[in-house]
């Protein structure tokens, strides 16, 4: 039996007496990239969180290479995982090669991390950041920060890369390329998107969060259908042939009352 890369088994989340997420089981393999989608308060950052270690869970397990996370040692679990957040805040005097460089501490240690600049260079070439080098991180834009978040995420060499809403702040543009720029590297990939539109190009599978509870987990077709999207989003799905090029579009169509004729 081949070991999945990545396990939870039926993870739950409490706060203050509350549930946050009821028991969500289940297993990401090697090269995956697996969506979390969901509307606002559905759990999906809770259960991003769990599932890298940032929040253990009140009930169940996670496992990494079926090791108990809670059993390995942070600097083990850094070896292993890196997480791009909504939360970094890094120290804007910070140089950019400085910052990506923290990604080598889990590996090269805070002293020797110095010694690693090939992969601290490669890092920067494979997100576009070679021409920014000498900048600080104060000067970079809110799409070049993300980048430059990135760039010290694959720099640490994970197993598995955790994103949490890797697309806010971009522009639509921004947003498909970010993503197409993460897939592009074939690491092993667990997210949490809103924008739908970019989900099925991105992902190999998709985890539907609604209500704290996993309402699906399936390959992208079989996930973003009509039906699902309408229930959990309460939104309208509609596929249609693009009108000069021969592919279809997925059209999520967002009421808006406010422009409707009375
Ligand atoms: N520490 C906490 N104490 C109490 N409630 C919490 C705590 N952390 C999260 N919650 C609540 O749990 C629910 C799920 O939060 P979570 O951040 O996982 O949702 P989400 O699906 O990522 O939402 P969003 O799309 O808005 O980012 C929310 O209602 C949130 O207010």
């Amino acid at each position: 039996m081949t070991v999945a890369l990545l396990e939870a088994r039926d993870v739950a989340a409490m706060a203050n007496g509350h549930r946050l997420v009821h028991g969500v089981s289940l297993s990401v393999s090697a090269g995956e990239r697996l969506a979390i989608i969901g509307p606002n308060g559905a759990g999906k950052t809770t259960l991003l969180r769990m599932l890298c270690g940032a929040l253990p869970p009140s009930v169940g397990e996670v496992r990494l290479s079926g090791r108990r996370l809670d059993r390995i040692t942070p600097a083990e679990r850094a070896l292993g995982m890196a997480v791009v957040g909504q939360t970094d805040q890094p120290d804007p005097r910070l140089a950019l090669i400085d910052y990506v460089e923290l990604g080598r501490v889990p590996h090269a240690g805070l002293g020797r991390r110095h010694e690693e600049r090939d992969i601290v260079v490669e890092a920067l070439r494979r997100t576009g950041l070679l021409p920014l080098l000498g900048r600080t991180i104060g000067s970079l834009s809110g799409g070049e920060r993300q980048r430059a978040q990135l760039a010290r995420a694959i720099a640490q060499e994970p197993k598995i890369l955790f994103l949490d809403e890797p697309t806010n702040h971009l522009d639509p543009r921004a947003r498909g390329e970010l993503l197409e720029l993460v897939a592009g590297f074939g690491m092993t990939v667990v997210a949490v998107l809103h924008d739908l539109a970019l989900v099925a190009p991105f992902a190999t599978r998709v985890a539907v969060m609604n209500n704290a509870r996993l309402h699906a987990l399936a390959a992208p077709h079989d996930a973003l259908t009509q039906q699902l999207i309408r229930e959990v989003f309460g939104i309208d799905v509609f596929r249609l042939r693009h009108p000069t090029e021969d592919r279809e579009l997925t059209v999520f169509d967002v009421p808006n009352r406010a422009s409707s004729p009375s």
